[in-house]
């Protein structure tokens, strides 16, 4: 079994339909107590509220105010309240079954029909006819679909709701029926044979009892149609009774023009078909219109959501563009030195352990020199550290000169540089290690001559890359230890 979400509809909704429960509670129950009172009575104006020459049965009225009782016990959710409501549509039910039982053995069974009222009233009436104290079969049956509607109401799940509307539907049709009958004068409609005729106000009665039972938590279920909010939904709530009060008042008016001998049955079907003709149009016209409005609406917020999305998708676009970009500077700024402007220790890192393992995947040489400034300390005490930071970034300047576009000179900390020259002997990285001393002792300095000393290592059998850089240190050493100025290479 499937059990009801709790949905949270439209507020204001429930308001309203709440105030109409009630409402409908007291147009059911008011007429049926004024009705039953009348028999109690034996008041014929009350009884026959409805000058229709039929009145609505005691029993009927009595059964009606117990529906009403049903009806707005839906509005509390207590288990004792339902425990009343099912109570009361099984008294319902029982009436109905009995009532038919009786009309179907054709017995008369004591206690039923006079069991609120004995006959006097209907012996009075003029229109006196067989069991008239007895409530109509039509009604009977009614009672046994609304009684079984709202105990089946009473459980709330989703597909027993919908049953519970459905049995209800018949009841709404035949009532219908039966008011058409009585605006139309055919006998037929109202009443089958020589059985009791249900009374006018019984048929309203029927009619407001199951809308409002078919109403019942119709958020839920088939009956969400007829309280929603779309334009679907407004166009059934609008147009349903609508059509139905129109198209019975046309006829109505109609018959009637007829009885007071303004024109012929002819004129009065012609008229009939025309002014059907004529306000089906209208309406079909009008809610047409609505529907066109409401489908340009929607074409206008799909086109403008479409354009939207083309937007931000060109938006999405350019700023992935950007953060790439982005991405791309800030690798390169973690990757360079920020004074020198070469790169930094990490891309050294990175870029010895790559050449490493291609030199020895495919035995070419690699040869690293490591290259420091002479007596720095001294420098930076005696001119300060910018004028320091001013020779380091030229030292960088001229190692960067030096180099090919295929090697890689980089700051290694402090005032020491590294460069990597993959593809190149001993052979080669001597003469350029040689002019890279030379460039710097020849460079016109500021303050004072500065010099480097440059420690050279190639690449033979060391197992790591660290081990390389650890030669090129060790002959750097020895280079400061040779009085600085010095190229010392290792093999
Ligand atoms: N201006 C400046 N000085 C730095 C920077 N990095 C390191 N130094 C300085 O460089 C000096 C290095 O000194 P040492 O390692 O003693 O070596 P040195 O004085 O060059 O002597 P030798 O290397 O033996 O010739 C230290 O005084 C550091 O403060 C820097 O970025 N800018």
């Amino acid at each position: 079994m499937v059990k009801l979400s709790h949905q949270q509809p439209n507020l204001h909704y429930i308001d309203e339909r709440i105030f109409l429960l009630k409402i409908t509670v007291l147009l059911i129950c008011l007429p049926s107590i004024l009705v039953l009172y009348g028999w109690l009575c034996e008041s014929r104006i009350l009884a026959w509220l409805f000058p229709s020459g039929i009145s609505m049965k005691a029993n009927s009225a009595f059964c009606f105010i117990l529906s009403s009782i049903a009806l707005v016990l839906f509005l509390t959710r207590r288990p004792l309240a339902m425990m009343v409501q099912r109570i009361l549509s099984l008294i319902l039910i029982s009436m109905g079954l009995i009532t038919a039982y009786q009309y179907i053995s054709g017995t008369d069974l004591p206690y039923v029909d006079s069991l609120l009222v004995q006959n006097q009233l209907v012996q009075n009436d003029p229109d006196n006819q067989l069991f008239s104290n007895r409530m109509s079969p039509l009604s009977a049956i009614n009672f046994i679909l609304n009684g079984l509607s709202i105990f089946l109401l009473t459980f709330r799940n989703y597909h027993i709701l919908n049953l519970a509307r459905i049995i209800t539907i018949p009841v709404i049709l035949t009532a219908i029926m039966v008011l058409i009958g009585y605006a139309y004068g055919v006998r037929e409609l109202y009443r089958f044979g020589f059985y009791v005729p249900l009374s006018p106000l019984s048929a309203i009665a029927f009619i407001e009892l199951s809308v409002a039972l078919i109403f019942i938590h119709a958020e839920r279920g088939f009956m969400r149609l007829f309280v929603g909010q779309t334009l679907g939904s407004k166009m059934v709530r609008w147009l349903l009774p609508t059509l139905i009060l129109v198209f019975i008042t046309i006829g109505w008016l109609c018959r009637q023009g007829n009885l007071m001998h303004w024109y012929n049955n002819q004129f009065e079907v012609s008229m009939l078909i025309f002014l059907t003709l004529f306000l089906s149009s209208c309406l079909i016209i009008w809610q047409a219109r609505a529907q066109h409005g409401q489908e340009l609406l929607r074409q206008r917020a799909q086109h403008a959501l479409e354009l939207n999305n083309i937007n931000l998708e060109k938006k999405v676009e350019r700023r992935t563009q950007e953060l790439k970009k982005l991405m791309e500077e800030l690798e390169a700024l973690s990757l360079t030195d920020s004074l020198t402007g070469l790169a930094n220790r990490r891309a050294f890192e990175q870029r010895l352990k790559m050449e490493w393992q291609r030199a020895t995947r495919y035995e070419h040489p690699l040869t690293v020199m490591l290259i420091d400034v002479d007596h720095f300390k001294r420098f930076n005490d005696d001119f300060g550290h910018q004028t320091g930071d001013h020779v380091l970034a030229q030292v960088g300047a001229i190692l960067q000169q030096a180099v090919r576009t295929t090697d890689l000179a980089c700051r290694y900390g402090g005032e020491e540089f590294v460069i990597i020259l993959p593809d190149t002997p001993m052979d080669d990285a001597l003469p350029i290690a040689h002019r890279i001393r030379e460039q710097v002792a020849d460079h016109r300095w500021e303050a004072r001559q500065v010099t480097v000393s440059v420690g050279v290592a190639q690449l033979n059998q060391h197992k790591t890359p660290n081990q390389l850089v650890s030669d090129a240190d060790q002959a750097l050493y020895e280079a400061k230890a040779a009085g600085r100025n010095q190229v010392i290479y290792l093999n």
